[in-house]
């Protein structure tokens, strides 16, 4: 028989069986088509050496989606779905990709685990419903069919589905819309006080890639971080809730926040910035905790200021903590938010008890960092080992973190060595100056700024930086020389009047 022949046989014996389906379709009423379902599936189930599982859309209560479907549902449409001949588009809420496509009803596709070969296929039954209900169900129902042979039984049932209901989960949180939550306080009826979290979409662009740091410090914080995310298991072993915290610490500008951002886009966590000085008391901040879900971080700020609950920020470039205490001086409104915060009564003892406590595993994977500018200033007991599982100190700006900005402000690619490069390597090594100052002077201010122009603006601010903490520094050294003189002048005075007579 020639090939030819062969596809036309059987494109006729096709068009008979769907001839003859829709012929079943059409005449036999639903009951009949049903019974008759039901013994064909009896007799290629006994004939058949393979086994089928069906997950259905709605499991017990029609109105709630079963987890299961749609975990499959984006399981199949980031593996195989894609293979299929019809496709369905959805609208999907909250998701990274406007349109998600899925296969269409009645598809089938393949997919293959550890050598293994599977098929799933997308039914749907309509039914006649006779029963009223508030509720207008659809008749339809969906459900996938996982079909697989019989000698792979145990490997599908505990391997392929845990591993494709797992999957399936893993996709969606990564496709959604990550989220910025922050507290904020609503007086309710009675006018009582009620903390609450409102949130917007999480839209930082920080990433590791452009944080500017040590290459090394900056892949032990990834590793450290890969570790934590994989770690359900060794969490579950040593009997700890599954959290981690870090502390950040640095002075302004190195890139504490810019760090958190990263840390969110790496995890595909989101972030709850907790602004301490407005919540009330140790149960409200219990209850704040305790609406935060998994797989986020919590973030508190500058928490040398929000523990001393003055809700002000102390003057960073000095360090001398609270500047303007002088009434007269202040802005009435900063003066009025003080007056506010004076309300807040949360202890070290309640912050550490959320952080630790036996209510700190409620929202299951979290990491929990702390940010401050004056490590040296914080209560011991928030910092002690076990509480913050790591302290990063992000520093002054280094030549590797300089050449990571060159990249992302001056596209100068890492292994291009620009010739002005190394002067800038010899300034940084001399002078103090954060990334964020870097970054402001390579940033180009007009279109005709090239490379070259922003790196003589920031040649140039590092030399005036330089010219400037030699200034200093001689300043420094003449008021040290000057005490000096004064002390030993006075102790020779004091040896005169001691003894009578100088030494
Ligand atoms: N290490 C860095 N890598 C890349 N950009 C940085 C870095 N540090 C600072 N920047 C730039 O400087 C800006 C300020 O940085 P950031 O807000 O992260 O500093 P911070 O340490 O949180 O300061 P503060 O103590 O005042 O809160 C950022 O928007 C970013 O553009
Ligand atoms: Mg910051």
């Amino acid at each position: 028989m020639g090939f030819e022949e062969m596809w036309s046989k059987i494109g006729s014996i096709m068009a008979t069986i769907m001839f003859m389906y829709a012929m079943f379709e059409k005449f036999f009423p639903p009951h009949l088509r049903m019974n008759v379902q039901k013994y064909t599936h009896k007799l290629a189930s006994f004939l058949s050496p393979y086994i089928q599982i069906t997950f259905p859309e709605f499991a017990g209560e029609r109105l709630k989606r079963s987890e299961a479907f749609t975990a499959i549902q984006t399981y199949l449409s980031a593996t195989s779905s894609l293979s299929a001949k019809r496709l369905k588009a959805e609208v999907v809420k909250d998701s990274q990709t406007p349109v998600v496509l899925s296969m269409d009803d009645s598809e089938e596709v393949s997919d293959e685990f550890k050598g293994v070969k599977v098929w799933w296929l997308l039914n749907k039954t309509t039914l006649k419903t006779q029963s009223f209900s508030f509720y207008p169900a659809s008749d339809e129902k969906r459900y996938y069919t996982l079909s697989f042979h019989n000698r792979y039984r145990d490997l599908i049932a505990h391997s392929y589905i845990p591993h494709v209901l797992e999957e399936g989960k893993a996709i969606k949180i990564k496709n959604r819309q990550l989220k910025l939550y922050t507290n904020n306080c609503s007086t309710g009826w009675y006018g009582w006080n009620r903390a609450k979290w409102s949130n917007v979409t999480f839209e930082h662009p920080a990433r590791f890639e452009t944080l500017a740091m040590e290459p090394n410090k900056k892949e032990e914080i990834i590793n450290d971080l890969i570790k934590f995310k994989k770690g359900k298991e060794y969490y579950t072993k040593i009997g700890k809730a599954w959290k981690r915290g870090y502390l950040l610490y640095g002075p302004p500008g190195t890139g504490k926040s810019t760090m958190i951002a990263a840390m969110a886009n790496f995890l595909y966590y989101d972030v709850y910035d907790l602004e301490l000085t407005s919540v009330k008391d140790n149960t409200q901040l219990r209850t704040l905790l305790i609406e935060t879900s998994s797989k986020s971080i919590l973030v508190i700020e500058d928490i040398d200021c929000s523990l001393d609950l003055t809700g002000k920020r102390r003057n960073k470039r000095n360090g001398k903590g609270n500047q303007d205490n002088d009434e007269s001086n202040k802005d009435p409104v900063k003066n009025a938010e003080e007056e506010e915060n004076k309300d807040s009564k949360v202890t070290l003892s309640g912050l550490l008890n959320c952080i630790d406590g036996i209510w700190s595993a409620c929202a299951g994977e979290r990491i929990i960092v702390f940010t401050t500018n004056f490590v040296d200033k914080l209560d011991p007991a928030l910092i002690r080992s076990g509480r913050m599982d790591k302290h990063i100190e992000l520093s002054y700006c280094c030549f590797e973190a300089f050449k990571v900005l060159a990249t992302n402000y001056l596209d100068i690619d890492d292994h291009h060595h620009h010739h002005l490069f190394s002067i800038v390597e010899r300034l940084l090594g001399e002078v103090n100056v954060t990334p964020a100052d870097v970054a402001e002077k390579i940033m180009p201010k007009s279109n005709s700024d090239d490379s070259e122009i922003c790196l003589k603006n920031l040649i140039e601010f590092l030399e005036s930086a330089k010219k400037k903490k030699e200034e200093e520094d001689e300043e420094e050294s003449r008021l040290k020389e000057e005490k000096e003189r004064e002390n030993g002048e006075l102790k020779n005075n004091n040896g005169v009047k001691e003894n009578g007579f100088i030494h």
